[in-house]
């Protein structure tokens, strides 16, 4: 039997005044995987997380979170979930280590906070108070706190933002580690790297919808063409390589012995081209296959252009 969705969203309305930030989104989360939502500035991620979290009123549409409404079921739902915010919450005095410990005493099962704190490269600073910690120390911290009682459930909003590259790798091995004991996380994250290492699901959110949805590698694949590259001699006769190509390809010479072959890179295509090669006496330096990334889908569904 198929288990139920752990976040089920459905045409999820938010309005703030005239303007509407989430416009009949839909979202579903699988459990035990990790769900990255992915959207340019505005689009209504951090709003859709924090409505799944309880935190804010949906104007349309339904929500469940682990089966709850996360409003009107928040007490039975609250001890399941973790939430990591991204700022706020916190007394600005209290030191970092009581914090942890305080947040860990809330749960029946909590993880291991010295075991937690050392992982997470906060050891040395847990008699600070919140208010001196180093931004990225108070992020760490933050989401320590999200994990610390052992959720059936993590909201992670940017996660690794403002982390220097040490604490964005601890960070992820955490959200690995969460992964394999079962936990499910939706994340939220502007970094393309970080949804293609982490994420078994991607949804991408503009304009208040779900624009796209699919594991990076559905993602990546699906519509637009992938790019071949190869080098060989000057001024090749494109024309004859074209009518070797199944229909629909094209062919660039992108600079002097540079080529840009563009369609439905596949075996077959590779196998074309490396026999036509052969058959006109050029030798390839080199030959690649470029897939897009997940950067690149991004850019093609939400645009180029800044938004205001
Ligand atoms: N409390 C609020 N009052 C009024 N407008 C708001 C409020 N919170 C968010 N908005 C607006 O709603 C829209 C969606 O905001 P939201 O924070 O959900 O986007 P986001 O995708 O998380 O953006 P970012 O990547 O910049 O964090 C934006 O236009 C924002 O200005």
């Amino acid at each position: 039997m198929r288990e139920e969705p752990v976040v089920q969203v459905r045409k999820l309305v938010k309005r703030y005044g005239p303007r509407t930030a989430v416009d009949g989104l839909d979202l579903s989360v699988a459990a035990g995987t990790v769900t990255a939502v992915l959207g340019p500035n505005g689009a209504g991620k951090t709003t859709t997380v924090e409505i799944c979290e309880g935190y804010r009123r949906p104007d349309a549409g339904t929500v469940r979170v682990l089966g709850l409404d996360p409003v009107a079921q928040a007490a039975a739902l609250r001890p399941r979930i973790g939430v990591m915010l991204q700022s706020g919450g916190v007394y600005p005095g209290a030191r970092a280590a009581e914090m942890l410990r305080h947040t860990a005493k809330l749960h029946a099962h909590p993880l291991d906070t010295d075991m937690l704190t050392e992982r997470l490269g906060l050891g040395g600073c847990g008699r600070t108070p919140y208010r001196r910690l180093s931004g990225g120390q108070q992020q760490r911290l933050a989401l320590a706190m999200a994990v610390v009682g052992r959720p059936e459930l993590v909201f992670l909003d940017e996660p690794t933002a403002g982390l220097d590259p040490q604490a964005r790798r601890a960070t992820w091995d955490l959200v690995r580690e969460l992964r394999a004991d079962g936990v499910t996380a939706v994340l939220t994250t502007h970094f393309m790297d970080e949804a293609e290492q982490l994420a078994d699901h991607v949804v991408i959110i503009d304009g208040g919808r779900a624009v796209a949805a699919g594991s990076p590698e559905e993602l990546c694949r699906g519509g637009a063409e992938d790019t071949l590259r190869f080098t060989g001699r000057p001024g090749l006769d494109l024309a004859a390589l074209l009518t070797a190509l199944p229909a629909g390809a094209a062919a660039a010479e992108t600079a002097p012995g540079s080529y840009r072959v563009t369609g439905k890179v596949g075996p077959q295509m590779l196998a074309t081209v490396a026999s036509w090669c052969a058959q006109h006496g050029v030798m390839p330096d080199r030959i690649a296959v470029e897939r897009r990334t997940l950067e690149d889908v991004f850019l093609e569904l939400t645009g180029k252009e800044l938004r205001a």
